[in-house]
């Protein structure tokens, strides 16, 4: 495939769809064609399973049947939005993928490894990530973050989880960074949203060998 594909991971409110809408600002900037998408969801079908999925319905059923849900999610996505802008060369910047499934339905939810690797595997059918940005802060800057977004409202299923939840899944995505150094980046999420862009442009400039002068080649 002739693209790049770069996602974003982390924990609730810690900053993934302002860092990743600022990423893809610049390289639009910079004239790439860059396809900006989510999970779960991305896809029309995905993002009717999103529903599904935040509004706890799949998980009733058990962590196994929530998973099998993400991943048939998954590969409706990779297959109608994914695969197709990497092939025609996008840089494809996806918020969450694999390690939230890793993280959340296996690290915390306690699928095992075996089959969380099996449904990944089948879902994503060799879209993998080039890059894999994980951002991290202190789980008391995140939870402030969702609650000034949330502005009172009642969070969403997985939101509203407790603060030991938070810790667990913070130290689950660090465990991944550490486990996959090829593929994974810890970002340091804290300080004011220009300041972790600069680091984020940093790690993904470097790692995908992007330079500033591409609007100036096309
Ligand atoms: N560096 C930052 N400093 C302060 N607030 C931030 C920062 N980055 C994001 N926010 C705010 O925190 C909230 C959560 O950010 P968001 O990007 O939605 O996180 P996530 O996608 O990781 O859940 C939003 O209200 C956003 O405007
Ligand atoms: C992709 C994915 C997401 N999720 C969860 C993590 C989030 O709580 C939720 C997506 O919600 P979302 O609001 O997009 O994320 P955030 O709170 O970071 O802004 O779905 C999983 O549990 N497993 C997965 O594989």
């Amino acid at each position: 495939m002739a693209g790049r594909f770069v996602t974003f991971e982390g924990g609730e409110g810690v900053g993934k769809s302002t860092q990743i809408r600022r990423l893809a600002e610049r390289l639009r900037d910079l004239a790439h064609d860059v396809v900006l998408t989510r999970e779960p969801g991305g896809s029309p079908r995905a993002e009717r399973l999103r529903e599904t999925l935040l509004s706890g319905g799949a998980k009733r059923f058990g962590t196994f049947a929530e998973t099998t849900l993400i991943a048939s999610a998954r590969a409706d996505h990779v297959d109608r939005v994914i695969r197709p802008a990497l092939q025609r060369g996008a840089i494809v910047l996806c918020d969450r993928y694999v390690d939230s499934t890793r993280a959340y339905q296996g690290s915390l939810g306690g699928l095992d490894k075996a089959s969380i690797r099996s449904l990944e595997r089948v879902a994503t059918a060799g879209a993998w990530p080039d890059l894999t940005v994980i951002l991290d802060a202190p789980v008391e800057r995140s939870l402030e973050r969702v609650a000034n977004r949330a502005q009172g409202a009642a969070g969403d299923r997985f939101e509203s989880e407790g603060r030991d939840f938070h810790g667990r899944l913070r130290a689950a995505f660090v465990e991944i960074a550490r486990e996959e150094p090829e593929r994974c980046v810890l970002v340091d999420a804290e300080g004011p949203e220009p300041v972790v862009a600069g680091r984020v442009w940093d790690v993904v400039s470097r790692r995908l060998g992007l330079t500033e002068t591409k609007s100036r080649a096309v």
